[in-house]
């Protein structure tokens, strides 16, 4: 995706919920039972838990398309009890599963729904189109004319988020948004999204099934247990680390330490002096850049049976000291390869996956 910014940018905010109780109407147990917890302003926060834990209804209570039965809920310190529901709607982005888009509307008209719904001008609904699917990937002069049913699924995905940034929200509620796709394609769309992420720094509320999503994609983890109540709230790292209760611990799944790996780049390793100093010898081993997980760094060594994999500058990290290159050609040369930094040993990537 290219470097476009939306225009003036809306400031982030967080996200409180105070004690919140939903009950529907005729139910005996509430759906979300007290829950209390704050979204920091730009952060990721994924609600994960079994089917029926009130993961959709925490996510739609936001918006009031589920009215709270107790408690509040507050967008940068605002109830939204105070805020007209239709308004609240059209200042918070929405992404589901099916994606919702207009079958029968151009992926530029779909993406211009809501701007037009506020009155902008042709001119400014033209720009703002542009820019948003050039954002997520898609330029409007190859993608803007044609219909969703023309589109692969991540890229009717991919509109999904372009349409739910159109008025430059806040805050983005996503309940699945990537559940429909297939494994490949969703692993891309979230890789795409948290680069996308990384520059609009919207507040985010996302709902998962799935927690390599979930640690993947979150700054922060909800995690609800039956009856709407919130077992856990913690960052990945701490929620696989110290799971509060068997609960979670169970839910979160037996290979823990292999889920901390993805959350700890070779860098980190570099950064602790946990890397050996890369010998001769070691020229044979795999390389990988100093950006790629300590998973991918098992994985690789598992697949070539070999104890280490050699470690390089992440593309695009400076490269000063003219060391030499893993593929052999000078620093400073063109090779694919960048500046070795040492050998992360598959010890070395065991003990951090149990430390
Ligand atoms: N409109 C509704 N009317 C009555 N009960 C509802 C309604 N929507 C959801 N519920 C009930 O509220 C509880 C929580 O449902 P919710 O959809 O929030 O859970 P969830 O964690 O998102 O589930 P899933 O992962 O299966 O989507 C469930 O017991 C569900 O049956």
């Amino acid at each position: 995706m290219t470097q476009v910014r939306p225009e003036t940018p809306a400031a982030a905010q967080d996200i409180v919920f105070d004690h919140v109780v939903k009950t529907y109407p005729n139910a005996t147990v509430p759906a979300v039972d007290d829950l209390s917890l704050t979204v920091p302003a730009g952060e990721i926060c994924v609600l994960l838990g079994p089917s029926g834990s009130g993961k959709t209804t925490a996510l739609m209570m936001v918006n009031r398309l589920a009215e709270i039965t107790g408690g509040d809920i507050r967008i940068g310190g605002r109830s939204i009890r105070d805020l007209d529901p239709i308004r609240l709607r059209r200042s918070i982005g929405y992404v589901i599963q099916q994606t919702g888009l207009f079958p029968h509307l151009s992926i530029a008209e779909n993406v211009a729904t809501v701007p037009k719904v506020l009155g902008w001008g042709k001119k400014r609904i033209k720009e703002r189109v542009g820019q948003l699917l050039e954002l997520v990937g898609l330029p409007v002069d190859e993608y803007g004319r044609r219909y969703p049913s023309q589109l692969s699924g991540g890229q009717r995905q991919r509109v999904g988020i372009a349409r739910a940034l159109a008025a430059d929200p806040p805050v983005m509620l996503m309940d699945e948004p990537f559940g429909a796709l297939d494994p490949i394609t969703r692993e891309h769309v979230q890789d795409e999204f948290l680069a996308l992420h990384e520059r609009i720094r919207k507040t985010v509320i996302f709902v998962s099934h799935d927690i390599d999503e979930a640690v993947k994609m979150g700054d922060r983890i909800a995690i609800f247990r039956e009856g709407g109540k919130l077992a856990q709230y913690d960052t990945p790292r701490t929620l696989l680390k110290e799971p509060a209760d068997e609960f979670v611990a169970r839910f979160v799944g037996a290979d823990r330490g292999l889920k901390r790996l993805t959350l700890t780049r070779l860098a980190d390793l570099a950064g602790s002096g946990e890397l050996s100093p890369a010998r001769p010898d070691d020229r044979s081993l795999p390389v990988l850049p100093a950006d790629a997980s300590l998973r991918a760094a098992l994985s690789l060594m598992v697949a070539e049976g070999t104890e280490g994999v050699l470690v390089t500058a992440a593309e695009g990290a400076p490269d000063a000291d003219g060391a030499a290159r893993a593929d052999g050609t000078p620093a400073g040369g063109t090779g694919a390869g960048g500046r070795v930094l040492g050998v992360a040993s598959l010890d070395a990537v065991r003990k951090a996956g149990t430390a």
